[in-house]
């Protein structure tokens, strides 16, 4: 067993199973301690929230709570290993809600048969958090799943692969081309991948200026074209009329290649096909569409991102959902609207040009790091992402009146 492996497994199983465990925010130490938390004290917010379901934001977790729920169809680029099989991501992402933005959070992995069944299994207990982070799910059920869960709950529902990834896609993206200067509305964008994390990467990189018949999606049939006639809706929107039917032909002459479907898909030699300057996020987890030496080795004149954390350029949602969640939670936000990913773009791309402080280069094992092809996109542990990104989309669901909110709370995110 190599040394990495045998690490990542001794992390997850010593000294206790797993990455996550529940703390309690209150004494519990005396008669007096379980009188108030347990009964009789415990019948008196039972009232309360009987009375007025909002009096749960004050007397539970419940405004700090998000559920990371997933059913284990797309694990990572890992495919549809089924629900349990997932829990170890799932508790990933808790980990990071609490470490970046200290949300508490809770990993639900559903078994389920139909795409109804999920439905109703995750409106059911929707009540009990303040959010729900929908996890690896794949396409297409992930689109109906969401779209009917944002409508049947009144709390933020949000579907990371999808809109988590498209937001620091969009935002790694506008800084690496502003580098290779080349403009948005102009660049030809082959996007590896016609799943969750793809269509809402395109979806999100059209509202930023990116030109739909620029841009060729495909999946594991080739290039999606109008003459293809069995796709389903979201393959639809990006179907382009063209002549196109591989990858190498879609890379021939392409500025930018984003892979969001599975590992070593991108061969060196059609990377070569690419225009001068080309941008590469080969986001696909854990093993990227082409390993970063093999594409350096190839091309000395591209910008390149994975999703990984040992590499530069992390394109990945861990910059996005923590941060997005806590602006959200803030303000109790009723949904996270477009209004409030484009102000999560704008906060996450405009961090990267900015001096970085001691503390994450050390946290980074790096000496310096500066705006520039290995520098497009802040660094997870970065501070100024929980102040930034929270403080713009909390302002931004203010602005776009999907919180009762009227204004901030007093001295909200600042110093
Ligand atoms: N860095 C990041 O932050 C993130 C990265 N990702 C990565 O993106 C990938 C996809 O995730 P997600 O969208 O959730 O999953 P989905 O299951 O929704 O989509 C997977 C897509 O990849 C396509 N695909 C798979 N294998 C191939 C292949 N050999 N050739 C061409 N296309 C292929 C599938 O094609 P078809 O439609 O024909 O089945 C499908 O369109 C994963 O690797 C994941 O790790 C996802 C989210 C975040
Ligand atoms: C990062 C992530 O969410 C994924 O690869 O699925
Ligand atoms: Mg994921």
């Amino acid at each position: 067993m190599s040394d990495f492996r045998q690490q990542a497994l001794d992390y997850h199983s010593k000294p206790t199973p797993g990455k996550i465990c529940i703390a309690l925010s209150k004494p519990a130490e005396s008669v007096t301690d379980l009188a108030l938390a347990y009964s009789p004290g415990v019948a008196e917010p039972v009232r309360e929230i009987a009375a007025d379901p909002d009096a749960a934001y004050k007397y539970t977790g419940k405004g700090n709570l998000v559920a990371v729920i997933s059913n284990g169809t797309a694990i990572l680029g890992l495919g549809n290993l089924g629900p349990l099989a997932s829990k170890p991501v799932m508790e990933g992402k808790a980990l990071l809600f609490k470490r970046f933005a200290n949300i508490d959070s809770i990993d639900i992995e559903v078994k389920h048969t139909t795409t109804e069944e999920f439905i109703n299994t995750v409106a059911s207990i929707a009540d009990t958090f303040g959010g729900i982070n929908l996890e690896d799910i794949k396409a297409p059920e992930c689109f109906e799943i969401e779209q009917e869960l944002i409508k049947r709950c009144s709390i933020p529902v949000f579907h990371d692969d999808q809109h988590g990834t498209a937001i620091v896609t969009a935002a790694g993206m506008l800084n690496a081309l502003e580098i290779q200067g080349k403009s948005i509305g102009e660049a030809t964008i082959v996007c590896l991948g016609a799943g969750a994390a793809a269509t809402a990467c395109m979806q999100l990189l059209v509202k930023c200026g990116a030109k739909r018949e620029r841009i060729y999606m495909l999946d594991r049939q080739g290039v999606i074209h109008t003459c293809r006639d069995e796709l389903t809706f979201h393959k639809k929107l990006f179907a382009n009329n063209t002549d196109k039917r591989t990858l190498e032909d879609a890379l021939d002459g392409a500025d930018v290649f984003i892979g969001v479907s599975g590992p070593n898909l991108l061969p060196p030699e059609a990377l070569k096909l690419m225009a001068p300057n080309p941008i590469v996020f080969a986001c696909s987890n854990p093993d990227p569409e082409i390993k970063p030496e093999l594409a350096h080795a190839v091309r000395d004149d591209l910008i390149m991102a994975t999703g990984r954390s040992d590499y530069p350029n992390q394109v990945n949602n861990v910059l996005c959902f923590p941060f997005i969640f806590r602006g959200a939670l803030d303000v109790r936000a009723s949904q996270i609207n477009d209004e409030m990913k484009i102000a999560a773009v704008d906060a996450i791309r405009n961090i990267a040009k900015e001096e970085v402080s001691k503390e994450v280069l050390a946290a980074s094992n790096i000496g310096s790091l500066s705006f520039g092809k290995d520098y497009i996109i802040p660094k997870p542990m970065d501070p100024r992402l929980l102040k930034r990104v929270a403080l713009a989309v909390a302002q931004a669901a203010i602005d776009s009146g999907v919180t009762a909110f009227k204004e901030l709370p007093p001295g909200y995110m600042q110093d």
